[in-house]
């Protein structure tokens, strides 16, 4: 099993003008290759401070975070991040949008627009190629942005409530367009969100933070198999490990205690 994120007794404080604020106290995860990880946890238990040490946006206090045995020093290709606000170049279509990326890496013209056309029809925006970000819903601009991050191939994807702005419908619409996506091409994922159903729906491991301060409190294995179904969703199995994840967000743990991922498993 290749690990592709490597956390190891990570802690970061910021300085802010009310003094230093413990924002993460040793984290230890490690994320296997092609795993799709969902980071949950009430407001300031520090998951985007994680998912931004990874990206390369923040560094550590203390510990390290390594990238397929890489130290992490700034954000690189390898690396797609995608943020609950859609991040699209307004005066660019879909296709140049998508294609943007593709130009930093120095592909050729034709190559850059196959390869922009091919990600935009699988997450379903084929036709939709010539399309300014304004003359598209919600859901459309996050494919878009999905499809962005796809098509320069990084090994893994951060993604910071990516769906958190959308309606429930197109929501768990948009969880199934992920899934199907992801299992075409199996880059390793690192998903926040607030919402228990969506982290035990597309995760197969459940990563819980608590704060005060932030730290993994509990990491619950989804046994369920791919491509998830509705009936999956409404299984008593589901039932189950969402009321654990469920518990685990709403009533962490009173003692401070960083619970080391090893010791849940
Ligand atoms: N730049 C900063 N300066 C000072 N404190 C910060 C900064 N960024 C985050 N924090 C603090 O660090 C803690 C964790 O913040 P973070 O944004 O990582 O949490 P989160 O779990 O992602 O929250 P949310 O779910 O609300 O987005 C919070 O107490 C926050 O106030």
């Amino acid at each position: 099993m290749d690990t592709v994120i490597s956390i190891r007794s990570v802690s970061k404080t910021y300085e802010s003008s009310r003094g230093p604020v413990t924002s993460l106290s040793q984290v230890d995860l490690d994320v296997a290759q092609g795993e799709f990880v969902t980071l949950v946890g009430p407001s300031g238990c520090g998951k985007s401070t994680l998912l931004n040490l990874v990206a390369g946006l923040l560094r550590p206090t203390t510990g390290e975070v390594l990238v397929n045995g890489e130290p992490v020093e700034g954000p690189g290709p390898d690396r797609g991040v995608i943020f609950q606000q859609y991040a699209l170049f307004p005066w660019l279509t879909a296709l140049q949008n998508v294609e943007f990326g593709l130009r930093l890496q120095g592909l050729k013209k034709k190559e850059r627009r196959e390869r922009a056309q091919r990600y935009l029809e699988l997450v379903g925006l084929g036709a939709f190629g010539s399309s300014l970000p304004k003359e598209l819903s919600g859901g459309m601009k996050q494919r878009c942005a999905i499809a962005r991050a796809y098509a320069v191939h990084p090994s893994l994807l951060l993604m910071d409530e990516p769906f958190g702005a959308l309606d429930a419908l197109t929501r768990v619409q948009m969880q199934d367009d992920l899934l199907a996506t992801w299992q075409q091409e199996r880059r390793t994922v690192l998903f926040i969100t607030h919402d228990v159903d969506e982290a035990v729906y597309l995760a197969g491991r459940v990563i819980v933070m608590s704060p005060g301060p932030g730290r993994i409190s509990d990491v619950i294995d989804v046994p369920l198999a791919y491509p998830r179904t509705e009936e999956m969703r409404l299984s008593p199995e589901f039932a189950e490990i969402r009321g654990r994840v469920w518990r685990g967000v709403h009533h962490p743990p009173a003692v401070a205690t960083p619970v080391s991922e090893g010791a849940l498993k």
